[in-house]
């Protein structure tokens, strides 16, 4: 009995945030490490299911550098990066698109019509969502790698209009046609702007941004955009976090609410960090 009160009094709690973000957009990026294990892509997919049902509009933009790997690994090809940017060479942006925009979109998009959810799965190239050009850092040559240089949403708000979610790989097409490979924060960052979302959730390996890495306890629930230099230059935000915060930045200048970093491995972080006061992760605003 004990346990169904309590089941009805998070209900009651939850029930004014299931009012607010109702109808509301919320763009998801989903990959990395939370990717990696079946039973947490599961979990993921029921809480972005429950969401759904409960009249949230989830836009999931995917990511999937681990499954990537593994098929190189399978053709035994060594990935490279570059400040965690993969390097590209033809036969790795062939690897890519296949995986990203085929088995990876697809398998999300059979685990959301598995819970009944009807969603349709994208590339940047479906409805001319992303236009991209090769991306060149310090005029340093990395291969196919794409940045994004307008993001036309016509082809999602079709879709979400009709009820179906979307499912969004950031492989792309460049001027001449040729498949660019970008970088998931990135895509789900210019998506969340393009659609003024409410928020932009990233479903990372991390509960969040920490004071110390590796201690949970250390995390820093709430960071102000304007403090962000400051903790990139303190060392605070280090390696792969510092490309993520600085979109997460970009997104909230863009006019994004705010942004949210939460541990994908995390039980229904994504729920506690929506339908509760607290959250679980920290939140950019
Ligand atoms: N202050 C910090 N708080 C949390 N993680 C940090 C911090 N600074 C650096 N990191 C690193 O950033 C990583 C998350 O970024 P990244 O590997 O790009 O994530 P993902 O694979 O989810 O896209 C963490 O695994 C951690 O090693
Ligand atoms: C250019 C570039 O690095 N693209 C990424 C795209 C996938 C991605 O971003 O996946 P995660 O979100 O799982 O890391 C890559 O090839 O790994």
């Amino acid at each position: 009995m004990q346990a169904y009160i309590n089941k009805a009094e998070t209900l009651i709690e939850a029930a004014p945030y299931i009012r607010k973000f109702s109808g509301k957009t919320v763009v998801i990026k989903y990959g990395g490490a939370a990717m990696t294990d079946p039973l947490l892509e599961q979990m993921v997919m029921d809480d972005i299911a429950l969401l759904s049902v409960l009249g949230v509009k989830p836009v999931i933009v995917h990511g999937g550098g681990p499954a990537i790997n593994a098929m190189l690994k399978r053709l035994s090809i060594e990935p490279s990066f570059e400040n965690g940017l993969r390097i590209t060479d033809p036969q790795t942006m062939e690897i890519t698109e296949m995986v990203l925009s085929g088995s990876v979109n697809k398998k999300i998009v059979q685990m959301l019509s598995d819970r009944s959810i009807r969603s349709v799965g994208l590339s940047g190239k479906d409805g001319g969502l992303f236009e991209a050009k090769l991306h060149r850092p310090d005029g340093k040559d990395i291969g196919s790698v794409g940045e994004i240089v307008a993001c036309n949403t016509e082809v999602v708000t079709a879709l979400m209009q009709n009820g179906f979610l979307p499912v969004i790989s950031p492989v792309s097409a460049g001027d001449e046609g040729d498949s660019l490979n970008i970088n998931a924060d990135i895509a789900a960052v210019k998506v969340a702007a393009a659609l003024h979302a409410t928020k932009l959730i990233f479903l990372s390996d991390v509960p969040g941004v920490l004071r110390e890495i590796g201690n949970p306890t250390s995390l820093i629930s709430t960071i102000k955009i304007d403090e962000v230099p400051e903790m990139v230059a303190d060392s605070v935000i280090t390696g792969g976090m510092i490309p993520k915060i600085t979109c997460a930045a970009e997104a909230v200048q863009k006019g994004v609410e705010s942004v949210h970093i939460l541990d994908g491995k995390s039980k229904h972080a994504l729920l506690l960090e929506i339908f509760t006061d607290k959250g679980v992760g920290t939140v950019l605003w």
